[in-house]
Parts: structure tokens; C-alpha cells; sequence
């Protein structure tokens, strides 16, 4: 399978956000994730859809919006018209994700449903036919440059396990302290996009195309 790399602008300098989507985009990026954080159901705030919409037009990646807001259903069309291609949401805010995820597809978006460290799998269940991405938080919500949790590789593969027996073709994602040494043990669990924040933007590495190509490199090995 290949892998996807979607690198999240939380760890980019804000002051030159727009550079650095270009830059990325440039450097090999399949996907460019965007956390939406609104200080109420994470304790972080980071942009709005306005900023989406700015950024649109510079580079034709895939937006992979990844909202970490409450409530959910009052801003999907906001970030559907400032142009995310995808859209994930939590389930823990939200008493009608079943609804919000039929309404991300009905705006002509490909619908994720993100899920917490501690939040039961069995959520999912009745959502799986919804869900064109399954986005495993590795971390919990809020910031970058968090630890990975190891406890997050026999969710993977219960997700993988479950989207193969429906014979789905879900994107299973991971986002949390993705670098060169847990890369290759999500994909080996059955993930195969890797949202990776510090990993590229504060790689040490010469440029974005090396921290990218090393993710890469790494995670199939
Ligand atoms: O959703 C997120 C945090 O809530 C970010 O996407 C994630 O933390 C990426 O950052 P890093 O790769 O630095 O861990
Ligand atoms: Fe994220």
C-alpha cells in the first residue's frame, strides 16, 4: 500500500504560512493536514476557515482538515466552502456524529472521523460505512511534539482488522509523534497516512524533501 505523508502546519512557523504549504507541497507532500483547534475542546486555538480559504489557492494537495472543535456541525460547511477536501471530526462532542458525517459527504467532502487515545473503539462501529478516513490520535489533542503512545498500535490493528472484514477502503491515518522510529510500527500495525507535524517542520534535516523522504523510507521499511 502506498504511504500517504500529510504534513501538519501546527509545527510550521505561522508567521510564513503560506510559504511553507508551498514549500511542503513542493517538497513531496501527498496531503496537507490542518489542525483546527478551538480552545474549548482542546485547550489550544489555532485557525479558523478563513485561513483555509487563504491557503487554497496555493497548493492542489489534498486538504486534510482535522477539526478539533465543539460543536462539530456548525462550522462543516465552513470548512467545506473555504475548500478542505477532507473532513474529520471527533466523535466525543458530538451526540449526532452519524449525522455529521452524512453531511460532510453530502457537501461532496470525503468524511474522517478522528478518535482520542481513550476513546472506545467500539464508537466506530456503526460508523465505518460513513468514514472514508479513520483518524488515529496517537497523542492526545491540543499540541505537536507530543510522545507517541504505543497503546494506539493494537487500535490500529483492530481498525485495519475491521475495515478489511467490511472490505473497505478507508484511509487509516495516525497523528501523534510520528518520526523515523514509529513510522515504520504504525504502518506495520495497518496504517498507511501518517500526519507528521515536528517530524518535518523541526526535523533538523537539510530540508522538508529529506524529512519527508526519511518518513517515507523509514515507514517502509
Ligand atoms: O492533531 C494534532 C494535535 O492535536 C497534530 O496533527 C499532531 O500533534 C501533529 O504533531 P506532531 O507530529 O508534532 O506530533
Ligand atoms: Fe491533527
Amino acid at each position: 500500500m502506498t504511504v500517504l505523508i500529510s504534513p501538519s502546519i501546527l509545527a510550521s512557523d505561522f508567521s510564513r504560512l503560506g510559504d511553507e504549504v508551498k514549500a511542503v507541497d513542493e517538497a513531496g507532500a501527498d496531503m496537507i493536514h490542518l489542525d483546527i483547534m478551538d480552545g474549548h475542546f482542546v485547550p489550544n486555538i489555532t485557525v479558523g476557515p478563513d485561513v483555509v480559504k487563504a491557503l487554497r489557492p496555493l497548493s492542489k494537495k489534498t486538504f486534510d482538515t482535522h477539526l478539533m472543535i465543539a460543536p462539530n456541525p456548525a462550522y462543516i460547511e465552513a470548512f467545506a466552502e473555504a475548500g478542505s477536501d477532507i473532513i474529520s471530526v471527533h466523535p466525543e462532542p458530538d451526540p449526532h456524529i452519524h449525522r455529521t458525517l452524512q453531511s460532510i459527504r453530502n457537501l461532496g467532502k470525503r468524511a474522517g472521523l478522528a478518535i482520542n487515545p481513550g476513546t472506545p473503539l467500539e464508537v466506530i462501529e456503526p460508523l465505518y460505512e460513513l468514514c472514508d478516513l479513520i483518524l488515529v490520535m496517537s497523542v492526545n489533542p491540543g499540541f505537536g511534539g507530543q510522545k507517541f503512545i504505543s497503546a494506539s498500535l493494537p487500535r490500529i490493528e483492530h481498525i485495519r482488522r475491521r475495515i478489511d472484514d467490511l472490505g473497505l477502503q478507508t484511509i487509516l491515518e495516525v497523528d501523534g509523534g510520528i518520526n523515523a522510529e514509529t513510522a515504520p510500527k504504525v504502518l506495520a500495525a495497518g496504517a498507511h497516512a501518517l500526519v507528521a507535524g515536528t517530524a518535518v517542520f523541526r526535523s533538523g534535516l537539510g530540508s522538508y524533501r529529506e524529512a519527508i523522504d526519511t518518513l517515507r523510507v523509514s515507514a517502509s521499511a
